[in-house]
């Protein structure tokens, strides 16, 4: 009876120890994805919230292989995040569905959790990422629109399988779509106040902003940083013979000439009126007046078709600079109005010495 009773109790006891073992594994478990959706939920910047995707959630899950598709049919998300210089590039695990929605899943709002197949999840899993065994593929839905899924991949075969619950994996999805949303608006907010709204190139504040960025990166680095001041002829004259309409549309199409010379990493921002500036990253002073050769060129070159029918030519000036060695950090700002003050007063000789030519700044 002693005998059966110490058996019972020892049973039990190993019963209780396994039970408190599975408990604090569940709570160390809830206590990582709590942490991981604090994470999530703090994420200011597109950025961070892909950092937290790619890397804490596959982390905190054990999963071998995350994606996050984004429904993006007029390509504005990427324009933005493009803008905002975010390499899109460096996310393979980031993808733009632009077009064919309704093939993905089916149904496509509803969790769809199981074995990979190659038909269905190809799009979802792109040849740039590991292929998953299994998988679940969850949609991120906010006020009632799918605007994406958030698929999760296992090499395990057996770790996401048809008839498992999807309630847990829901839940996060849900976490995720509202975190998308609120850094996309996030980041839209901050194009917008960085974005000149008539010709779509950035405004004033952002190349004033990237001015001392970029003048203490050449500084730490010792490149070349060089400027443009781009202003157009006789702009008063287009107004008064086209219309203020007519003179917009030859902003607009200016902003887009000078842009196509420009490379990515370049800053071009409309200054306030006809007035551009340009900020050539890694550029000598003799590099950067080939540049403006090409802009000045490419605008007086062929003539600007305005929506009424008519066609004008119009010339810019351009003036350009080159930053000198700065000997002390405190002296950077001043430097730096220095150098643009330069490519101004270049502008200025430009517009003396007869306009639609390149003036650079000794
Ligand atoms: N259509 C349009 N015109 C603008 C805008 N901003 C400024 N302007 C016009 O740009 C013209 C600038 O004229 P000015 O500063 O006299 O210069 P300009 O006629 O280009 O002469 P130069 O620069 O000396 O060659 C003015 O007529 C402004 O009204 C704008 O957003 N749209």
């Amino acid at each position: 009876m002693t005998n059966t009773l110490t058996t019972e109790n020892s049973q039990l006891r190993n019963q209780l120890k396994l039970l408190l073992e599975q408990a604090h594994r569940n709570q160390q478990i809830m206590q990582r994805y709590q942490e991981f959706d604090l994470k999530f939920i703090s994420s200011n910047t597109f950025q961070e919230l892909i950092d937290s995707v790619f890397d804490t959630l596959t982390e905190a899950s054990e999963l071998d292989v995350v994606t996050l598709s984004l429904i993006d049919p007029d390509a504005e998300i990427r324009r933005i995040l493009t803008d905002l210089r975010i390499d899109v590039s460096d996310y393979p695990n980031l993808i733009f569905i632009e077009q064919g929605v309704d093939e993905i899943t089916h149904p496509a709002r509803k969790p769809s959790i199981g074995p990979y197949s190659t038909m269905q999840h190809r799009r979802l899993f792109p040849d740039t990422v590991l292929k998953p065994n299994s998988v679940a593929i969850l949609p991120l839905i906010r006020r009632n629109a799918l605007i994406g899924w958030l698929s999760l991949g296992s090499l395990d075969q057996e770790r996401f399988t048809s008839g498992m619950a999807s309630d847990f994996l829901q839940h996060r999805a849900s976490i995720v779509a509202i975190c998308v949303e609120n850094v996309i608006n996030n980041e839209r907010l901050q194009h917008i106040g960085l974005t000149d709204p008539l010709t779509g190139v950035n405004n004033r504040r952002y190349v004033e902003r990237r001015l001392l960025e970029e003048v203490g990166r050449t500084q730490r680095h010792g490149y070349s940083l060089s400027a443009m001041y781009i202003d157009l002829d006789f702009f008063k004259k287009v107004n008064d013979n086209y219309g203020h309409q007519g003179g917009d549309e030859v902003l607009r199409e200016v902003a887009a000439r000078i842009k196509a010379e420009l490379r990515l990493s370049d800053a071009l921002g409309r200054f306030g009126g006809e007035e551009f500036v340009v900020l050539l990253i890694d550029a000598s002073l003799d590099a950067a007046v080939v540049v403006a050769e090409r802009i000045r060129a490419s605008v007086c070159n062929i003539p600007i078709a305005l929506t009424t029918g008519e066609n004008l030519r119009v010339t810019v000036s351009i003036g350009v600079s080159n930053l000198k060695a700065i000997g002390r950090k405190e002296e950077t700002a001043a430097a730096a109005q220095q150098f643009l003050a330069k490519a101004d007063q270049a502008l200025y000789l430009a517009k003396q010495g007869g306009r639609n030519k390149v003036v650079s700044a000794e």
